[in-house]
């Protein structure tokens, strides 16, 4: 019984993977000052560890040792390297329960989703060992008799990541695995709320064999610092950032003085939409998997749901029985389906979009009032009359808040659905196929989702057009991000 402990390590079949050191160079270490910071359990709000708080000299030091191991890596055959990331990955499935159980404790998702992302984590590091073996270049007819041209694609270098504490692992596989397989190294600094996670994936990657300094977990609570380091270290030649778009852009001005390659999953503000040929009982189970989701704290969940005037009434009432059912509570217990939220400033982001759809004239279907689970609980809310005034139109709620906008015709909806400086995910439910053709191209968004909820694989490719980033994570195409062309012309 997970919710009878509270000690984390006696939840797990291996404690050796809560490491609160940090992972430096091969190397678990200290903070030199002797600093730490705590990680809290949001759903209970106790301290379960208390991990290694670098400075930006120590950060420094792994990248320095990066930059040292990358030559020795990069020279071993695709085939070399892809079999060192299948023991990874191999790994990171044979521990999925404790896996999870961490990233639970830690993050507050329920562990039906923390197994899952442990899985579609891993699924990153397999299929990107799988394409190591396949970097190809190409070889382009000569422009003159004697020349002759070929394209080859080779490692970028150091690779450094800042992640967020949505998905404490994913995001960090999903940029680490293309920058291994390429050749890079890599320093991931995991977000100071969700370390653990990312220091069990250390700890599994050097027992898979990755060479010492390949690849360091550095964990600091000074996230500028880390940023300007990131930025600044000349021996850094790519960055990848998945956060907000407010901190994305920060960091793509710091990049600008060292003209660096960046990779950048930002914000999102996903509309979803219903129309009324839709099947409303598949659009209610694709609403509730994408907008409650890790409790809507997921860059890809529905944000503006539109439902067309005829269906509005019906999905609203079906949408209010489904999320009735949802079963919040403490995500280590069996049978939560919604977890608590991450810290107290979300919680007060979804009260702050309620109150202003409410003082805008939207009534609450459901929910509507914070729990007596905890300080970060708040209940799933479903607001029906939602406008275009109101903060939710124009701004990321990421939590259990679900406004229905009314809508009447299929080019105004695409105009409102397009409203918006993002471009990340968007979804919609309608069967008429010539409907399904001109929405899906007319969505100005990276990603649509077309009658399903759930978007999310490794064999796809993951970004957002406009304010919610640059390049793109994930399928074959993932790779490029971390290696550079370089085109041979050679006269015979
Ligand atoms: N695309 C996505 O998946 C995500 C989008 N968001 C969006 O952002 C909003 C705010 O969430 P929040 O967690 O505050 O997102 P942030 O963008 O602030 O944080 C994401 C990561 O960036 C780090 N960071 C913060 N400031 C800097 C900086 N100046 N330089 C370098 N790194 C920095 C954070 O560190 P630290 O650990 O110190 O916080 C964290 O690791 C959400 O409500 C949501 O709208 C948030 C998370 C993920
Ligand atoms: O892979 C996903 O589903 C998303 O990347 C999660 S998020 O970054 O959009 O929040």
């Amino acid at each position: 019984m997970l919710d009878s402990k509270t000690d984390l390590k006696s939840m797990l079949s291996r404690p050796e993977l809560v490491c609160t050191d940090a992972f430096v160079g091969g190397k678990w270490v200290q903070a030199k000052s002797g600093k730490t910071f705590d990680v809290t359990n949001p759903a209970r709000g106790d301290v379960i560890a208390q991990v290694a708080d670098l400075s930006r000299e120590e950060i420094a030091d792994a990248i320095e040792v990066a930059e040292q191991v990358r030559h020795a890596w990069a020279a071993r055959t695709g085939k070399d390297r892809a079999n060192v990331l299948r023991k990874w990955y191999d790994l990171m499935m044979a521990n999925q329960e404790d896996l999870a159980i961490i990233m639970t404790a830690e993050q507050g998702k329920p562990m039906v989703e923390s197994r899952g992302e442990i899985a579609y984590g891993a699924s990153f590091v397999e299929w990107f060992a799988e394409e190591a073996k396949r970097s190809y270049g190409e070889t382009i007819p000569g422009h003159m008799p004697d020349k002759r041209i070929t394209v080859i694609k080779q490692p970028i270098g150091v690779a450094a990541g800042i992640t967020p504490w949505n998905f404490p692992n994913a995001m960090i596989a999903r940029k680490v695995a293309p920058a291994l397989a390429a050749g890079c190294s890599f320093v991931i600094r995991p977000a100071s709320l969700t370390p653990l996670s990312a220091l069990a994936m250390g700890k599994l990657a050097e027992e898979a064999g990755i060479p010492a300094g390949l690849f360091s977990v550095v964990t600091s609570t000074s996230s500028s610092a880390v940023g300007k380091e990131f930025c600044e270290n000349p021996h850094v030649k790519k960055l990848t950032f998945t956060g907000s778009t407010e901190v994305g852009r920060i960091l793509l001005k710091q990049a600008a003085d060292q003209v660096m390659k960046c990779s950048m999953e930002l914000g999102g503000n996903a509309p979803f939409i219903v129309f009324d040929d839709a099947d409303l009982d598949e659009a209610v189970i694709g609403a509730i998997a994408c907008k409650f989701r890790n409790n809507g704290q997921t860059c890809v969940c529905a944000n503006r749901i539109y439902v067309q005037a005829g269906v509005y009434d019906e999905f609203a009432a079906k949408l209010k029985v489904a999320v009735e059912a949802l079963n919040m509570g403490d995500g280590l217990v069996d049978g939560t389906t919604l977890g608590p939220l991450i810290e107290p400033s979300a919680v007060e982001k979804v009260k702050e979009h309620l109150a202003d759809a409410v003082s805008k004239g939207g009534d609450i279907l459901t929910g509507g009032n914070p729990s007596n689970l905890g300080a970060l609980f708040f209940e799933p809310t479903i607001v029906t009359g939602a406008t275009k005034d109101m903060l939710v139109s124009t701004d990321e709620t990421f939590g259990p808040f679900a406004p229905l906008f009314k809508f009447e015709d299929e080019d105004d909806v695409i105009a409102l659905a397009n409203d918006t400086i993002f471009g990340l995910a968007s979804y919609f439910y309608a069967k008429d196929l010539s409907r399904v053709y001109k929405v899906a191209e007319a969505l100005e968004y990276g990603i649509v989702g077309v009658n399903t909820g759930i978007i999310s694989t490794e064999v796809a490719p993951f970004g957002g057009v406009k304010q919610s980033g640059l390049g793109r994570e994930g399928s074959h195409h993932g790779m490029d991000d971390y290696m550079e062309m370089k085109y041979i012309c050679m006269s015979v």
